[in-house]
């Protein structure tokens, strides 16, 4: 489906024909896609604070990043992957830092994984952007990139206006909270011949506040709810954006936080280039003081962004932090 053959129903979702992918238990269609460029811009507001609420997921067409800024970045992504292990080791992730490019998983039937190599480095604010960790080869890299994060991080902060108002809280109460780093993913998943018994990566959800989500031309992406498996159809140039544990937490379970996986082509090799928006280490993180009341009582506790991840990576449970 291409957004400029679809209806826009008056929810300001995009509707379209169901499609099966891959399989027949996956069907793709319901998904929310939202035309950004509606005129109407409380009708798009509601349509994205719809898709957080029912789905936690959602994909953007219209966004205003230009074509060019997203073929480029995707271009030295792909030529920086594209060379050889010892080229690519430039940039090495060290154990002790969370940016560099390393090897996620390895091919292990018994496991069910498939190889997925992987790029992390930050590219905003300034004061946390390291190069050491962005490829010089290609030349463009850096140029490419940090062109993409000035558009990322405008579409970021609308959503984000729309999502606290959606709260009713003012337009800046999600970014001030979430916003403290921007981290950019690059995922490389090679073809495998045995891609129908396993997967890239497990399902999980994001500890991000936000992700914002470019993937290549092939699908991969499957999200979970009511019981079934979701596959994003592939729209060309859409940003796929998936609600956070961060934002989950803050609008006390209003906004959901997507559980979702990738899958692995037999012949084909799948990119997608992540954006994580999410807070600063020392930012407590809790739902918003101004939303609970009787009526709607915590349903999580405030905690440190740092312990929010030392907790989940060990998953840990975060009972015992009853004040
Ligand atoms: O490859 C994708 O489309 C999604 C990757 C993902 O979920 C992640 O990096 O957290
Ligand atoms: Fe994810």
């Amino acid at each position: 489906m291409s957004p400029s053959e679809s209806t826009i129903t008056n929810s300001g979702i995009i509707s379209d024909n169901m499609v099966l992918e891959r399989d027949q238990d996956i069907p793709s269609s319901h998904i929310p896609v939202v035309d950004l460029s509606n005129p109407d811009q409380e009708l798009v507001a509601r349509a994205v604070v719809k898709a957080s609420e029912e789905w936690g997921v959602f994909q953007v067409v219209n966004h205003g990043i230009p074509t060019k800024v997203i073929q480029r970045l995707q271009n030295v992504g792909r030529q920086f992957f594209e060379l050889s292990e010892e080229e690519k080791n430039a940039v090495a992730k060290p154990d002790d830092s969370r940016e560099g490019y390393a090897r996620r998983y390895e091919l292990d039937l018994e496991r069910k994984t498939g190889t997925v190599d992987q790029l992390f480095h930050n590219i905003w604010p300034p004061s946390s952007v390291n190069y050491k960790y962005w490829p010089k080869n290609p030349l463009d890299y850096r140029e490419a990139n940090e062109e993409y994060t000035k558009h990322v991080k405008m579409l970021s902060e609308k959503i984000m206006e729309w999502l606290s108002e959606g709260l009713g809280l003012w337009g800046e109460a999600i970014k001030e909270v979430i916003s403290g780093e921007y981290m950019m993913i690059v995922n490389y998943y090679p073809p495998c011949p045995h891609s129908d018994l396993i997967e890239g990566l497990d399902p999980h959800t994001d500890v991000s506040g936000l992700t914002l989500i470019l993937p290549n031309e092939i699908p991969g992406l499957q999200v979970f709810k009511d019981d079934h498996w979701f596959g994003l159809e592939n729209i060309p140039s859409a940003v796929i954006v998936i609600i956070g544990d961060q934002i989950e937490r803050l609008s006390n379970g209003r906004y959901k936080s997507v559980l979702h996986k990738t899958t692995v082509d037999k012949e084909r090799t799948r990119m997608s280039w992540p954006v994580l928006v999410r807070p600063t280490n020392d930012m407590v993180v809790g739902p918003f003081p101004e939303i609970i009341g009787h009526d709607n009582p915590p349903k999580f506790k405030h905690i440190a962004y740092k312990d929010y991840i030392y907790r989940k990576l060990r998953h840990l449970s975060f009972a015992d932090l009853d004040s």
